[in-house]
């Protein structure tokens, strides 16, 4: 990934070159005639004052002006196709490359970026780029061509002496121009930084709109927002006052530039060197001079604009990949966990959560982990499921490390139920069948009456076409997390984590579940379970019962063993059933 934004376009014009020369081709043709027709419009003077255009002999010099005027028109719509077609790609190809860059990022690279900073990365500064690969390098490109040729003929067409006298003024242009590029990219700067900020207030507020509400905090978001929207477009505006701030210097020049010249000229056609005609030439080449200096005032915007951009959005797409595949082995054919001594933390510099957890499940069997809140019961299913990598300790899965594993033959072999799962905006059955979208219809409904979910599915308008998530129905808590049951039953994956996914089902359901997961195990001896719950009535009926606390096994073995241990576990055992006959 180029380092500077100049190495990004040379790279992106290198590779669109053809483009990019037709574009170069089509301006350079429409400079010509640009400075043809004022040489056109002076000799058609000079013969109009010598009496030698008369009749008829007009028609042909006119026709010739429409002409050009016709093909300047053409070539300006044929450039504009040719190059914003180009730049385009390059936003795509950004877009992409961003976007498959932060699939490849574990967990531990989202606690960093924010979500909402990455939202406007994809859009605001990518757009920012295309715009400096587009309309920046034309502007350029075609305001330096114009301002050389329409120069060349001024000083080599027409009088040299003019010519010289008219740039004059020219040198303060070129010093206003520089005295405020790096205010102008200071301000795009902090602009972007300010959208972003804008984009992650959105964000954060969006997501957690319920809550917003509920608290009464609609008024206070939405003046936190505003606040980065105000401050988003002061500095812009500050960009665009700086860019006001030249426009003057441009204007005052070419006056002065008109002035000198009228002055010169007038005193040259008096002395015969210089014909009437040749004058309203010139004063017409001066007046093809105010878009080339237009044009660089809107380049250093647009190039200080991208540079801003490119400067936020290049350390993003240079970080290293954080998922990689250190290992070649797969698929996973059975679910023999074993986790000795593991030691585990958020990052390097956050406190250790597991201090040396030791536990081993086989296929088959049904391990429950259970514990207080905050014990790391989460964390635990974060390691085996390699978001993030042990302190120290070992995973091994089917009789290998974790990391000797193709990333992707882990993800097929542990189906994850989290504690609030996500539902895509599709049908009900898509989203069952996330990932085996070829299964058949009659796959999906088992794993959807082994999740105790297929009744609630036929209650709703379409049955399993209905669609949920974003822009669909709403399911409640409970159906969310059977869908997720059933996604994960569907997968077929040999080691089934179950993270507190039955806690928003009543009691009854949840048996009824655990039952038919218990009983799978018939039918696919090598799969095993593990299930992280508070509810311990979902734990009782597991081969083994481990006791979480503070990031240590503290009680291990039988619901039977537990309750004669009299530990943690028993006590909320009793805790647990008087709750239950209370209610
Ligand atoms: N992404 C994270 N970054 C830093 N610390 C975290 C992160 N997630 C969890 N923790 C910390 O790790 C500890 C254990 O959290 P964890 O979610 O594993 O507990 P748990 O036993 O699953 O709790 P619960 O039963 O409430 O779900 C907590 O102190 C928590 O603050």
């Amino acid at each position: 990934m180029p380092a500077t934004l100049g190495a990004l376009l040379r790279q992106f014009i290198g590779q669109h070159r053809r483009a990019y020369a037709a574009a170069a081709l089509m301006l350079f043709a429409i400079a010509l005639l640009q400075v043809w027709i004022p040489r056109h419009v002076g000799g058609m003077v000079d013969r109009l004052v010598a009496g030698g255009l008369r009749g008829d002999a007009l028609w042909a010099p006119l026709g010739g002006l429409l002409a050009a005027g016709l093909a300047v028109y053409g070539l300006r719509v044929g450039w504009r196709l040719v190059l914003f077609g180009a730049s385009f790609k390059l936003g795509q190809q950004l877009r992409v490359q961003l976007f498959e860059h932060l699939g490849r990022q574990a967990p531990a690279y989202f606690q960093v970026q924010r979500g909402g900073d990455l939202m406007a990365l994809a859009t605001n500064d990518v757009d920012a780029v295309e715009q400096a690969s587009g309309e920046a390098m034309l502007a350029g490109f075609d305001g330096t061509m114009t301002f050389v040729l329409v120069l060349l003929t001024m000083v080599v067409g027409i009088d040299w002496r003019l010519g010289l006298v008219a740039l004059l003024p020219f040198p303060f242009m070129a010093w206003a121009f520089w005295a405020i590029s790096e205010r102008v990219h200071q301000a795009w700067a902090q602009s972007l930084d300010h959208f972003s900020g804008m984009s992650r207030q959105a964000q954060q507020s969006l997501t957690n709109l319920r809550t917003v509400r509920a608290m009464g905090l609609a008024g206070q978001e939405a003046a936190a927002f505003g606040r980065w929207a105000e401050a988003s477009v002061q500095a812009s505006f500050r960009a665009q006052r700086w860019e006001a701030a030249y426009e003057p210097a441009v204007g005052l020049s070419l006056t002065t530039a008109t002035v000198l010249a009228l002055g010169m000229g007038g005193y040259l056609v008096a002395q015969g060197e210089l014909s009437v005609g040749q004058l309203t030439a010139f004063t017409m080449l001066l007046g093809h001079l105010i878009w080339p200096m237009f044009a660089a005032g809107w380049v250093l915007s647009l190039l200080e604009r991208g540079r801003a951009a490119w400067t936020r959005l290049a350390p993003v797409l240079q970080a290293p990949d954080t998922l990689v595949d250190s290992g070649d082995r797969g698929p996973v054919e059975r679910a023999r966990l074993r986790v000795s001594e593991l030691h585990l933390g958020y990052g390097p510099d956050a406190p250790e959560v597991l201090h040396g957890v030791t536990l081993a499940l086989d296929p088959g069997r049904v391990l429950a982990v259970v514990g207080p809140t905050g014990a790391g019961k989460t964390t635990l299913l974060r390691g085996l499921l390699r978001q993030w990598a042990p302190r120290q300790g070992a995973i091994e899965l089917d009789g290998a490390p974790l990391a000797a594993w193709r990333r992707e033959a882990l993800s097929a072999a542990i189906a994850w139920v989290p504690q609030e799962p996500f539902l895509f905006s599709a049908s009900v059955r898509d989203n069952i069948a996330l990932a085996r979208p070829e299964a058949r219809d009659e796959e999906v409904e088992a794993a959807a009456r082994l999740a105790a979910l297929h009744e609630d599915v036929l209650r709703l308008p379409q049955g399993y076409a209905t669609v949920v998530g974003e822009k669909g129905v709403s399911l409640s808590g409970g159906q969310r997390q059977r869908v997720a049951i059933a996604r994960a039953l569907l997968s077929h994956a040999p080691l089934l984590l179950l993270d507190d996914a039955l806690s928003a089902v009543d009691t009854g359901t949840e048996s009824q579940i655990l039952g038919a997961l218990r009983q799978l195990r018939q039918d696919r001896p090598a799969c095993a379970l593990l299930v992280v719950t508070h509810r311990l009535s979902a734990a009782m009926e597991a081969d083994e019962i481990v006791v979480l606390r503070e990031g240590r096994v503290s009680e291990r073995g039988t619901h039977a063993e537990l309750l004669a241990l009299n530990g943690w576990y028993a006590t909320q055992w009793r805790y647990q059933q008087l709750e239950a006959s209370l209610a």
